[in-house]
């Protein structure tokens, strides 16, 4: 991926950064680069994700995924959540086609939802892809017995068409032993949010037929890059801006890419945005935002409200034509002359231009198209930039302990244990407004 942080100079916008600043920040980049390499080379819990590129057996996803895969396989059906969804769900979200099995993500809890997700499909050819680290999420185990259940009530043999990736123990581990159920292992010291280039990630994708290789090759060419300087790497330029805009006020960042297929891989970022770097009262707001439609519905509060934003855009250098036919509509026989990609890329150069003549920051990814490479690519630019900005801000990246008070009063309200979490639901302030 290249980036362009021009739009985010102070120059142009405020809040923005002067070159000068950029350049003493650089001394924390170096010296923020010598933590991640020394993480790194040590396989250290959390820097060891930046590892995947050459750490990832995609022979061995292979195998495990052909024990479950047949010629008429038409849907893999993910069950998961949070790191152990998102990765795969944007892989498959950015690179499948109307030929390639779908790649459905239960990913809620919600009955009626999964209950018509499931009426429609064919279980005989689905692929069950069981994805849990802890292998005690509740709502993955939850949904797993559901969907068991479901096979079984309809005759289908799901110990044929499942397979399992979780961490060295824990009931799904154990599932996986008891029924002899091909397995792969989440690599130790990697966070989910991190694993999208490893088996957590790469299942549903070896599923469709993608090329595995292919997204760690760029992954592996992103990593190459991974320097001592904000201004040779563009994964730390991006971290690093991102870091001093919110320092200086821009405390929401809008995660906007220019192609409905990376749709998904703005709700990837934002999780590895907020689980990453929100803790100690600090890190950035993701916001998931796509163009060009949000043009339609936010960009008058990104161009017009608080100046307290940063967008990001991702923009596809190369993408399909497809002309627009004439018209005799008077102000739009322009359109005739332009394809949908000319217009997309119109949109997203006036937008970008529109943010920054109202002196509002924004940054531009751009990657070369959407396939393997380049999508392996911006996830592992992605991820170096968010332990990049992890380092600056001094938080404990690789943890999300705020995760875990929900989860207990969950348990208590169900009945799960004793939790004083569960009792202060129940002391809840009211002040009720009813119809
Ligand atoms: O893979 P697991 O253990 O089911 O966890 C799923 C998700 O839940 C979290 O642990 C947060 O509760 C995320 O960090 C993680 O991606």
């Amino acid at each position: 991926m290249n980036v362009d942080i021009g739009n985010a100079l102070s120059a142009v916008a405020a809040p923005g950064i002067s070159r000068a600043a950029l350049e003493r920040l650089d001394e924390q980049v170096a010296t923020a680069h010598e933590r991640i390499e020394a993480g790194m080379e040590a396989g250290e819990h959390g820097y060891a994700a930046l590892n995947l590129p050459n750490r990832t057996d995609t022979d061995e996803i292979r195998v495990a995924v052909d024990r479950v895969t047949g010629p008429d396989t038409s849907a893999v059906l993910t069950v998961g959540i949070g790191g152990s969804a998102l990765g795969a769900a944007t892989i498959t979200d950015a690179l499948n086609d109307a030929d390639d099995p779908e790649a459905i993500y239960l990913d809620n809890v919600d009955p009626d939802w999964l209950s018509a997700t499931l009426d429609r499909l064919d279980l005989e050819t689905t692929v069950l892809n069981v994805v849990s680290r802890s292998g005690t999420t509740a709502e993955t185990l939850a949904n797993f017995l559901v969907v068991r259940e479901t096979f079984e009530e309809a005759g289908v043999d799901w110990t044929e068409r499942t397979i399992v990736t979780t961490g060295d123990g824990g009931p799904l581990r154990e599932l996986a032993e008891r029924h002899n159920l091909p397995s792969l292992a989440v690599p130790d010291g990697v966070p989910g949010r991190f694993s999208a280039l490893s088996a957590v990630g790469l299942v549903a994708a070896a599923v469709c037929g993608h090329d595995l290789d292919a997204l760690l090759r760029g992954a592996a060419a992103e990593a190459e890059t991974l320097t001592g300087s904000l201004f040779e790497c563009p994964a730390y330029a991006y971290g690093a801006t991102t870091y001093a805009l919110d320092a200086r006020g821009a405390r929401t960042n809008a995660m906007m890419p220019y192609a409905e297929s990376l749709e998904t891989y703005a709700e990837w970022f934002a999780q590895l945005w907020a689980e990453s770097l929100g803790k100690d009262d600090l890190g950035q707001t993701p916001v998931r935002a796509l163009g060009v439609t949000d043009q339609h519905s936010q960009l008058q509060l990104y161009r017009a409200g608080p100046r307290d934003k940063l967008v990001t855009f991702v923009t596809v250098q190369e993408t399909a034509a497809r002309p627009i036919p004439d018209t005799d509509v008077d102000d739009l026989s322009y359109l005739g002359d332009a394809s949908l990609g000319d217009l997309l890329d119109a949109e997203f150069e006036a937008t970008e231009a529109s943010l920054a003549a109202a002196g509002r920051p924004n940054v531009r990814i751009e990657i070369d198209r959407v396939d393997e490479f380049e999508l392996g690519g911006l996830l592992y630019g992605m991820e170096a930039a968010c332990v990049l900005a992890g380092e600056l801000y001094g938080v404990n990246t690789f943890e999300q302990p705020a995760v875990e008070w929900a989860k207990k009063a969950t348990r208590g309200l169900l009945g799960g244990g004793e939790f004083a979490e569960a009792e202060a639901v129940a002391e809840k302030t009211e002040l009720r407004v009813e119809r």
